[in-house]
């Protein structure tokens, strides 16, 4: 029986590399639906070479336009609009697996569609989860879902651990978080107001999606993949550690009680980590290319300088504090980086509207999907506001 696959966000990086992989593999793998928010001509093709039964865009406009090229291409994918027709395409009982790669909290709801409906749910969406945190755990265990990480360091820390979770808390003594430093680890700090939205998405060694370039630009995806750790293996906030490695060759590490450490290794390829997702406990081929040892010379290490990366830590004090600031800090970066992107807001105030953001919310811990919208929507208020005060 072929893998039946929704593709959330089809058209981002995330996604076009999966069906890179999928299409390596048309005897396991069949698509089943894809998604995207704004562009219509590179679904319409993906719709054309894999014929999923489903296509959902996220705004009427969008969907008018390809309901009429799909019509014009005699395709038969059947179109939907989001947000009720994510849910569905996650959920639906035809389904096997799930890639979620879609940036931002707007994925979680369609993930925890998946999780409830005990789905295989490969996530690349960090924010999802950094939002959802234990409600997100939770709805995994009790829909019986299979949560494999997408995110490169977070399948590195899966390939190093042990098979049974039983036996992480006895075996475990901490994770090593890999970080490149971003594109301007070497930048002078006082060049960091005039960085261009260009500058700081041109990573040394992954083309990804604009959101999650700028920060690995601040190290706030650092901070976010921080919290993803936590949930994910259940550790404690002190367990987990970040180290600057600027090539990317080793994805992360897990040390172990006596000392030991177990790395994962690779070219810095996205297909691997979702080749190995799609496929777990098999392995199949990625397209990637193998590493080669002599052409690699010297693999290098740094500390993450706190004075230039104030973000990071953030991950750890917010670990410490009530459940709902994870929610408060995503929302508050989400905005952020979308002013910057949009040339609203300096480089060097990402960081300032985080903070004003997470002193102006009260934290707390919410216990719903709605009461977690409710602080997010609150964030994303106190966030434009500080983005608009330190723009004037
Ligand atoms: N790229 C990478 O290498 C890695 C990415 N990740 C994580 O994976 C996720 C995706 O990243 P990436 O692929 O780089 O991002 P991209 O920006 O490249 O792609 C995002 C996808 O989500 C869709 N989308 C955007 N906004 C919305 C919305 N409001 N509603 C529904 N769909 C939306 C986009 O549609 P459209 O393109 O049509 O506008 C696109 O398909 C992020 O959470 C990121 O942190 C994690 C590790 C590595
Ligand atoms: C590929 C991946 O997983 C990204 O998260 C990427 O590794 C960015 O890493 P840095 O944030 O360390 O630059
Ligand atoms: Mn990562």
């Amino acid at each position: 029986m072929k893998q039946r696959i929704t593709i959330l966000g089809s058209t981002g990086s995330i996604g076009v590399s999966t069906l890179d992989v999928l299409a390596r593999h048309p005897d396991r793998f069949e698509v089943f639906a894809l998604s995207a928010a704004t562009r219509v001509d590179l679904l319409l093709a993906q719709c054309a070479q894999f014929r999923p039964r489903f296509a959902v865009m996220s705004s009427g406009a969008h969907a008018r336009l390809l309901a009429e090229k799909l019509q014009a291409n005699g395709l038969p994918t059947q179109l939907l609009l989001a947000p009720d027709a994510l849910e569905m395409i996650a959920a639906h009982a035809e389904v096997d697996a799930v890639m979620a790669a879609i940036v931002g909290a707007v994925g979680l709801a369609p993930c925890l569609a998946a999780a409830r409906a005990g789905k295989r749910l490969l996530l690349a969406n960090k924010e999802a989860l950094v939002v959802g945190g234990g409600l997100f755990m939770r709805a995994v265990r009790e829909g019986g879902a299979t949560l494999l990480p997408i995110d490169s360091e977070h399948s590195a820390i899966f390939q190093c651990l042990p098979e049974d979770p039983e036996t992480w808390p006895q075996r475990v003594d901490s994770i090593l978080l890999t970080a490149s430093g971003g594109p301007l680890r070497g930048c002078d700090p006082a060049l960091l107001a005039q960085i261009t939205p260009a500058q700081a998405c041109a990573h040394p060694n992954f083309s990804m999606g604009r959101k999650i370039s700028v920060d690995s630009a601040t190290m706030m995806n650092k901070a976010l993949e921080v919290i993803e750790a936590r949930w994910l293996f259940d550790l404690r906030p002190e367990q987990i550690k970040v180290v600057i490695h600027p090539q990317q060759i080793i994805h992360s590490m897990v040390q172990f009680r006596d000392a030991s450490i177990l790395a994962q290794l690779g070219t810095p390829d996205m297909r691997v980590p979702i080749a190995c997702g799609l496929a777990w406990p098999e392995r199949i081929a990625s397209g990637a290319s193998r590493l080669d040892f002599s052409a690699l010379g010297t693999l290098a290490f740094e500390d993450a300088d706190a004075v230039r990366f104030p973000g990071l830590h953030l991950s750890w004090q917010t670990l410490n504090a009530a459940e709902g600031t994870a929610a408060v800090l995503n929302a508050a970066n989400e905005v952020a980086v979308a002013a910057f992107l949009s040339g609203r807001l300096r480089f060097d105030h990402i960081h300032a509207v985080n903070l004003a953001t997470l002193d102006r919310i009260s934290p707390y811990s919410p216990d719903s999907l709605e009461a977690l919208l409710s602080l997010d929507a609150q964030a994303r208020c106190a966030a434009e506001h500080a983005a608009g005060l330190l723009a004037a």
